[in-house]
C-alpha cells in the first residue's frame, strides 16, 4: 500500500508527551506510508531531499508497544521489506505511543503459552532482532519514554540509539524469572563491557537516558521529546552520504570485529573494493574538483 502522509507533529512520541516541543515538531514531514505491515507497524518513507530515509512507526498504545504476535509479525515483514529495497539508505525505528518505545515481550499473551509456544515466541524474538542487526543499512533506534525488557533488546539490534532524556532502559527479564531471551544477554555486554552488562541483567535496574550516554549504550541524550529531531539530523547526515561506502562500512565494522586484526582487515579491503567501481565513487572525486554538493545514485 502507498498513501502520502504527514506525519509531522505526531510522527513519534515526542510530540505527545507534554514535553517542550522543539522547532522540528511543527514542520510537516511528508512522508509515503510505503506498508501498514500490521494493526500496530506502519512504515513510511520520507520525501523529496529525504528519500532514503525509511521510517517504521510502533502503535500499539494499549499494551505499551509489547511485542504480541501480531507486532513482531509486522516488525520482521517491514525488515523483510527493507532489506530489498535499493533506495533504502537509513532506518528510523519510533514509537508513536506516548512515553513508551517498546514495553518488551508481550507479558499477557506470554500467560496464555505452553513452554513450546513460548520458546517459539522467544525463537522468533531473537531471529527477528538478528535480521535487523543484519540489515545493510544504519539503523537508529529513536527512544523517548521505556525501552525494557525486548524492546532495549530491538534497540540494541540497531547501529545508534538515540534517547530523550526522559528515557528510561532495562533489561528486568530476571525479575520474571527468565532471562533476556531476544539477544541481550550477547548485545549488550558487547557494547558496555562485560561487567557493567551483568550487573544490568542480574539487578533488572533501570537506567536514565544519561547514565546510558555516559556508559557508551547510546550515541545521544537529547532534551526530552527531541531524540526524533535529533535522529533525523543524524539521518539526513547518512543520507548524502555515498550508500555503497555506507552500507561496506556497516558491514567491514560488523564482521571485522568478530574476527582478528588481520582478517578484519581483509574484510576491509574487500569492502573497499565494492567502492571502487561505482559511479558514485567518481561523482565524489568530481563534485570535489568543482566544489559542489555531490549527488549520489548508489551505483
Ligand atoms: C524479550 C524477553 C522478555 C521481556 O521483554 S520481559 C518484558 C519486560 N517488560 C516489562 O516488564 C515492562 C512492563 N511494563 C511496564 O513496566 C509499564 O507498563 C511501562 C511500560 C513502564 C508503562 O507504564 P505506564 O504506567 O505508562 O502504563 P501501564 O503500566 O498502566 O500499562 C498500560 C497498559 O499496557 C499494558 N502493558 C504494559 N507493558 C506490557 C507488556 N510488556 N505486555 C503486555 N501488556 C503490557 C499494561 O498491562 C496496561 O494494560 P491494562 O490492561 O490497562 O492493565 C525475553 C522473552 O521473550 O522471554
Amino acid at each position: 500500500m502507498a498513501v502520502f502522509s504527514s506525519i509531522g507533529k505526531r510522527f513519534c512520541n515526542q510530540a505527545l508527551n507534554g514535553s517542550k516541543p522543539s522547532r522540528l515538531h511543527f514542520q510537516s514531514i511528508r512522508t509515503l506510508l510505503l506498508q501498514s505491515a500490521s494493526e500496530s507497524v506502519k512504515v513510511h518513507r520520507h520525501s523529496d531531499a529525504d528519500s532514503g530515509i525509511v521510517q517504521i512507526n510502533m502503535e500499539r498504545p494499549e499494551a505499551k508497544n509489547a511485542l504480541g504476535k501480531d507486532m513482531l509479525r509486522g516488525l520482521l515483514n517491514s525488515f523483510e521489506a527493507i532489506s530489498t529495497d535499493p533506495t533504502a539508505n537509513v532506518l528510523m525505528i519510533c514509537s508513536s505511543v506516548s512515553r513508551v518505545f517498546c514495553a518488551g515481550a508481550d507479558l499477557k499473551e506470554r500467560l496464555t503459552m505452553n513452554v513450546s509456544e513460548v520458546r517459539a515466541t522467544v525463537n522468533s524474538l531473537r531471529s527477528t532482532f538478528t535480521f535487523l542487526e543484519a540489515l545493510q543499512i544504519p539503523t537508529i533506534a529513536v527512544i523517548e519514554g521505556a525501552a525494557l525488557g525486548g524492546g532495549l533488546e530491538m534497540a540494541l539490534s540497531c547501529d545508534l540509539r538515540i534517547c530523550g532524556e526522559d528515557a528510561k532502559l532495562a533489561l528486568p527479564e530476571t525479575g520474571l524469572a527468565v532471562i533476556p531471551g531476544a539477544g541481550g544477554t550477547q548485545r549488550l555486554p558487547r557494547l558496555v563491557g562485560k561487567s557493567i552488562a551483568k550487573e544490568l541483567i542480574f539487578t533488572g535496574r533501570k537506567i536514565s537516558a544519561r547514565d546510558a550516554l555516559s556508559i557508551g549504550l547510546i550515541n545521544y541524550c537529547t532534551p526530552a521529546g527531541e531524540a526524533y529531531s535529533k535522529a533525523l539530523e543524524v539521518a539526513r547526515d547518512i543520507n548524502q552520504k555515498g550508500p555503497v561506502a555506507i552500507r561496506m562500512a556497516k558491514r567491514a565494522i560488523n564482521e571485522g570485529l568478530e574476527v582478528n586484526m588481520a582478517s578484519g582487515l581483509d574484510v576491509e579491503e574487500e569492502c573497499y573494493e565494492q567502492t571502487l567501481h561505482t559511479n558514485d565513487r567518481l561523482e565524489g572525486l568530481a563534485a570535489f574538483a568543482e566544489k559542489r554538493k555531490p549527488l549520489y545514485k548508489g551505483k
